[in-house]
């Protein structure tokens, strides 16, 4: 019973305590001096707090990916709560903090506590630019004494952890332009899957010098980022790879990427609308990346940026008006230009753009003129040397020695002089060694050399790319390898082992 009346006496002082606030604190004054309080409790605080939320405005904040990479490193050993996942077609598993779970590092002597904060966004009934439905970012808390001597190098920290971290795991990505697929294609406009593309420079068939050449083109860039800053130049470089199909563009492109460890990003231009469109896509890649456009001369019409062209184009056929009116609202060759080369192309560091086209004749010379793409590249038809990297992959490294006891040595002479008289791409001449895989190696090349005399006797032709390599000189042999700009017509006759008309 006595227990009821203090009960009933304690909730009367609550009531008469309430009332009473209610009367000094009306609503808005209420509000007011809640967010005060709070003020002042910070300021009395000794901790500081930072927000690093995934969308940063219209782009994906870099700091939280590398946040993730690396407290993913620590949270499998030292937090309770552990989101696991294995990305689709990927080795390995990932372990993130769990959605508002915590995690202690330090750095330097100094602690810091993560939180991940996941909330549900508030339902949008319309918006230009969907989100995602859960907003995602961590809370980083340090002390406030802290926050002078570490933050700035802490977070550098982070973000070289996380690129080591991605890279000795060694998921690289490849990245494609969706459109209409994902809700979320404008927050997310790259869909990715794991790279695992095996053509390395040593699987690589085509001339060793040219080989080796851009091999150390691609390391000199890689490794020159003072020079690119105090040269005050963007550190970027654009390669043009040309030459008839089955050639071994699109592996030089995987070769590239393995070589420097890069992401890819194969952009499909025929799914970009406009050239702002062009832009956004290429503020939202990373560093430290290729980013593709393979068939230039398909993909969108280079010939000509006077009114003529649209004819040809099916694509821009019927929607293109005049150029004032359309402008902004279709990709045309300046916005890609401005893509590959302009201010735009600098945001964002250690990138290569690499085109690829069949036809390189057919491309406007604002886009092959001197500076535009640092290096052309011929990819030709398979020389001798092309073919014993091609006979190693498929055969065995010991075939293609002539020393080589059991003595393939004739029919490897054999060999080398007929491919001097006939234009065959790798992918033929891997296509017929593959077939041939099971049978004796020696039997794998004869079979080779039938259909290379085959096909020479069926063309009879004089003007074939070693003939013409002959004819030009060590010279020209080289100013091609390295890919001088030049008109594009001349260089496709080149590189289709044709004499200059
Ligand atoms: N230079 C090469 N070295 C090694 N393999 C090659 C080479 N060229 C072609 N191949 C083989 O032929 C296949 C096709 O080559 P690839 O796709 O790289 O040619 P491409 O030049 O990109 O052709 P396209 O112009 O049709 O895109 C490859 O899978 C590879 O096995
Ligand atoms: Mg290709």
């Amino acid at each position: 019973m006595e227990f009821w009346a203090f009960l009933a006496s304690l909730m009367g002082v609550f009531a008469f305590f309430q009332s009473l606030i209610n009367i000094v604190f009306p609503p808005d004054l209420r509000f007011a001096s809640a967010k005060l309080l709070y003020r002042l409790c910070h300021c009395f605080s000794s901790s500081c707090y930072f927000d690093i939320t995934e969308i940063d405005g219209v782009n994906t904040n870099e700091l939280y990916n590398a946040v993730q990479i690396y407290l993913s490193g620590s949270a499998s050993v030292a937090a309770s709560r552990l989101s696991v996942s294995r990305p689709l077609n990927s080795s390995a598993f990932t372990f993130g903090l769990a959605s508002n779970d915590r995690l202690v590092d330090t750095f330097r002597g100094a602690t810091a506590t993560w939180e991940h904060v996941v909330t549900q966004r508030q339902s949008q009934a319309f918006s230009w630019r969907p989100l995602p439905d859960e907003k995602r970012g961590f809370t980083l808390m340090i002390k406030k004494k802290d926050k002078p001597l570490i933050l700035q190098a802490y977070l550098q920290h982070i973000m070289d952890t996380a690129t080591l971290l991605r890279r000795s795991n060694e998921e690289r990505l490849l990245y494609t332009n969706s459109r209409g697929g994902a809700m979320d294609s404008r927050v997310h406009p790259w869909d990715s899957v794991p790279f695992k593309h095996p053509s390395t420079f040593k699987t690589l068939a085509m001339d060793q010098i040219k080989k080796e050449a851009i091999m150390a083109d691609l390391k000199d860039f890689a490794e020159r980022e003072v020079f690119y800053q105090r040269t005050g130049r963007a550190w970027k470089r654009g390669y043009l790879l040309y030459g008839p199909p089955g050639t071994g563009k699109s592996s030089m492109i995987a070769a590239m990427a393995n070589y420097l460890n890069y992401d890819v990003y194969d952009l499909e231009l025929t799914e970009v609308q406009t050239n702002s469109e062009l832009r956004k896509l290429l503020m939202k890649t990373t560093s430290k990346s290729i980013i593709v456009i393979e068939d230039i001369d398909c993909s969108i019409n280079l010939t000509n940026r006077s009114s003529g062209w649209k004819k040809a184009m099916p694509l821009y056929d019927s929607t293109f008006g005049s150029d004032d009116a359309n402008a902004g609202k279709t990709i045309t060759l300046s916005g890609l230009l401005n893509f590959a080369d302009g201010l735009w192309s600098c945001c964002g560091n250690e990138r290569i753009f690499v085109f690829t086209t069949n036809h390189i004749e057919k491309l406007d010379p604002a886009l092959l003129r001197s500076g535009r793409m640092d290096m052309h590249i011929c990819m030709s038809y398979c020389s001798y040397e092309a073919l014993k990297t091609l006979m190693q992959n498929y055969l065995s490294p010991e075939d293609v020695e002539p020393e080589h006891e059991g003595g393939n040595a004739e029919l490897l002479k054999e060999l080398e002089e007929v491919i001097n008289g006939v234009d065959i791409t790798p992918a033929d001449v891997s296509e017929i060694l593959i077939k041939n895989r099971r049978r004796k190696k020696h039997e794998a090349m004869a079979e080779l050399l039938e259909v290379l005399k085959n096909r020479a006797k069926n063309k009879g032709r004089g003007g074939s790319l070693k003939a013409f390599e002959k004819e030009n000189g060590e010279e020209e042999q080289e100013k091609r390898a390295l890919g001088s700009p030049k008109e594009g017509k001349e260089a496709a006759n080149r590189c289709n082992g044709k004499n200059e008309e």
